[in-house]
């Protein structure tokens, strides 16, 4: 078997090298059957096709965006970075990994308290589930948790552009646009816009604040005018 992420032997309470510990039994079982498993974890990935962000659902709109919706704008917004210095290979594969515990853990938004710690700790779990058990530590898989894991730290370049990405991809989604005002999606905007850092995230922010202005003003003129 592979070295896995752990760094002792594949069992399962093996501690990977990342000194991530298991607490809770696995949700899926590794059969020991690498095809068996591996169509498990296949699987698993359509939940983020239909699962819908939380966020959204919370605030009452219909038909809202699913997971990997989300992940996919990221992607291609990726792929626009100017920035010589980030890998936006790197960037475009930390972007379709970077929510994909939620296969597992959910969509957990903000408003719903879960403490930092604690929601790290399941997508953890979730993580090595799909690593260890369902993936048994291919390279290829210790490639998506690597890149998850570099995610959640939140120190490199990519990190902190993909993070960039995250907030922003969420203010650009256009649900005042399609329902008008009847939901109050501010706080979507306060949490995301002003925490941009990147140089050119920033400026697709500021282009986006500027539109939702002129939008809200042609809607009230138009209103105006009826
Ligand atoms: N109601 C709000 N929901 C928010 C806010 N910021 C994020 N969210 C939602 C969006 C997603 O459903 C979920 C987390 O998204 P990730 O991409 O980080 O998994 O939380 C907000 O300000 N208000
Ligand atoms: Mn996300």
């Amino acid at each position: 078997m592979q070295q896995s992420i752990s760094a002792s032997k594949n069992t399962s309470t093996a501690e990977p090298s990342t000194g991530f510990k298991r607490v809770f039994p696995p949700l899926y079982k590794a059969t020991g059957d690498a095809s068996k498993d591996r169509l498990a974890f296949i699987h698993i990935l359509e939940r983020l096709k239909t699962q819908k962000r939380t966020g959204w659902v919370d605030h009452g709109i219909p038909n809202a965006e699913s997971i990997s919706d989300h992940m996919y704008r990221m992607s291609i917004l990726a792929m626009l970075s100017e920035d010589p210095n980030l890998d936006v290979s790197k960037c475009v594969m930390m972007a379709v990994v970077h929510d994909l515990a939620e296969a597992q853990v959910g969509d957990i938004a903000p408003r719903e308290g879960i403490p930092k710690s604690e929601k790290h700790r399941l997508e953890s779990e979730a993580m090595y589930n799909f690593v260890n058990d369902m993936l048994h530590d291919t390279p290829a898989a210790q490639r998506i948790y690597a890149l998850w894991e570099e995610y959640e730290e939140g120190q490199s370049a990519e990190a902190k552009f993909v993070k960039d990405l995250d907030r922003f991809e969420m203010a650009s989604q256009e649900y005042e646009k399609a329902h008008g005002e009847k939901h109050d999606l501010q706080s979507f905007f306060d949490s995301s816009i002003p925490k941009l850092q990147h140089p050119q995230v920033k400026e697709w922010g500021k282009a986006l604040l500027e539109e939702r202005v002129a939008s809200a003003s042609e809607t009230q003129s138009a209103s105006e005018t009826k």
